[in-house]
């Protein structure tokens, strides 16, 4: 077959479905991601760290008992996606970061910056049990023909992340294993 045959077949192969699951989980997965430039700017604000491990061992944690609780869910795929998820929000956090350093002055304070724990982190909290329930779906699929192409096409036009595309790479490496 001819390329466009090639994309006809491809395209064909990946069910309505499978598309609608994975869709779900890649615009769940975006909206997470959106929230790390009001982070960074809280962040800047009070002069906290990109890293918190407390925090993320505290979420790591939550989705490892929920994921539990639910069933049908690997716990280490359950764990791996949530870390790509922290390590995708903290590589725009530090591009944002850094740029500012180069751009804004030290004393600078954003006046529209979120509060952490009572803005920010229950936005995310919020979006916890979705991912979960929508990787739950995803999960059993992952290993279809033509389901990781469709994947990482599918995610540059829903995960936006960033120019390079170091953010969306990292996002989905455990589901790209
Ligand atoms: O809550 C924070 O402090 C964040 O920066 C967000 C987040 C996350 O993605 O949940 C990312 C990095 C931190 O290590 C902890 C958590």
């Amino acid at each position: 077959p001819g390329p466009v045959d090639q994309l006809a077949f491809n395209d064909s192969v990946i069910a309505p479905s499978t598309r609608k699951k994975i869709n779900n989980l890649l615009n769940l997965m975006d909206q997470r991601l959106n929230v790390a430039q009001r982070v960074a700017k809280s962040k800047w604000n009070s002069g906290a760290s990109v890293n918190d491990p407390k925090r993320e061992l505290q979420i790591l944690d939550s989705v490892a008992a929920q994921a539990d609780a639910l069933g049908g869910l690997n716990p280490a795929l359950v764990r791996h996606f949530f870390q790509d998820q922290f390590d995708a929000g903290k590589i725009i956090q530090n591009d944002l970061l850094s740029e500012w350093r180069k751009s804004i002055p030290t004393e600078y304070k954003f006046d529209d910056a979120p509060d952490l724990a009572r803005d920010i982190r229950p936005i995310l909290d919020k979006l916890t049990p979705a991912l979960i329930a929508a990787l739950r779906d995803v999960q059993p699929i992952l290993a279809d023909p033509g389901v990781h192409g469709y994947v990482s096409q599918t995610a540059i036009t829903l995960i936006r992340g960033d120019v390079n595309g170091a953010v969306r790479r990292q996002a989905l490496r455990g589901l790209m294993e």
